[in-house]
């Protein structure tokens, strides 16, 4: 692994694997993955349960380490040894942030939203008063659509809903000032508005503080909202079946994998939904009588 920069890529994820060996034998979660994300970019990575999602994740937020290949850091490994590497390892793990699924699990229950917030500000020394504390912990609620700041400071996690703690956690992971969040399912457990209006919300952050999104979910209809101007790869088996811009592999999918997932994204308009069947039907028949379709 190189101590020096490569390319001018943020993230960089090349050939990992990631086996786990378990009593039922080995089991290779991520098989050679490469995937590369550049500053204030969104890169969604979709597929079902098990397909090796999280664990990519995992690895590209340091989390992990692949048992092959290299995560690069602004061109820098962030695998490498060294008195400059371990350096740069903890200037990455300010630089990029890990939210998690389920906040009720990752905000601790006896911490109010102000402690919650305030810690990491002091860890870092990024406050030297309580008042600056409390000045940028209301900016950064506000900044997570919180508002008023005050009516959230004295909450503790049991008493907000299951989207205002996710945007505790995002404001959390904001104290720090990252460049690169990674989202892994950060929605799944709300209902669709809810996640929508969440999905805005990173949207305005991603292009406000030009922060990146590395986006984790088995929701292709989530993936095409939020990703519409990234790019999107498609896991199936530990493997990117389809990686490339969001809205050109939704209109034309390669791999049967990506097809078959956007078959299951519902379509909320009937006569839509109506109108697709029928196409697809026609492409099916047409494919197997060998006459193109109309
Ligand atoms: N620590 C571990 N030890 C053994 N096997 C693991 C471990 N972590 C993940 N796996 C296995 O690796 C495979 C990929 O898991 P992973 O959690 O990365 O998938 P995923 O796509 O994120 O799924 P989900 O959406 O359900 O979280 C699965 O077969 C899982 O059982």
């Amino acid at each position: 692994m190189a101590d020096e920069p490569s390319t001018g890529s943020a993230l960089e994820l090349d050939h990992i694997t990631q086996v786990f060996h378990t009593r039922r034998g080995e089991v290779r979660a991520v098989d050679d993955v490469s995937l590369r994300l550049g500053r204030g970019e969104v890169l969604c990575l979709v597929g079902q349960s098990g397909s090796g999602k999280s664990t990519t994740a995992k690895i590209a937020s340091g989390l992990l380490h692949p048992t092959a290949g290299d995560v690069r850091f602004d061109g820098y490994s962030i695998l490498s040894r060294g008195r400059e590497s371990k350096k740069r390892f903890k200037e990455f793990r300010r630089a990029v942030q890990y939210v998690h699924q389920d906040p009720y699990a990752s905000l601790n229950p006896t911490q109010d939203v102000f402690s919650i917030l305030s810690a990491p500000l002091r860890r870092h020394r990024l406050v030297s008063s309580r008042s600056e504390a409390k000045e940028r912990v209301a900016e950064l609620l506000s900044q997570v659509g919180l508002t008023p700041p005050e009516t959230f400071l004295p909450k503790f996690p049991h008493q907000m809903s299951g989207g205002q703690r996710q945007r505790i956690a995002v404001a959390r992971a904001l104290t720090v000032q990252p460049r690169l969040i990674i989202a892994d399912e950060a929605t799944s457990m709300l209902d669709v508005s809810i996640r929508i209006g969440l999905l805005s919300m990173l949207t305005e952050l991603r292009k406000n503080l030009g922060v990146g999104f590395l986006y984790i979910t088995h929701d292709l209809a989530m993936a095409k909202y939020f990703g519409r101007e990234g790019n999107i790869a498609v896991m199936h088996h530990g493997r990117i079946v389809e990686y490339g811009p969001t809205l050109e592999v939704i209109a034309n999918p390669q791999d049967d994998y990506t097809k078959a997932l956007l078959e299951a994204v519902p379509e909320p308009d009937p006569d839509l939904a109506r109108r697709k069947r029928e196409a697809r039907l026609a492409a099916r028949a047409a494919q197997q009588s060998g006459v193109p379709a109309a």
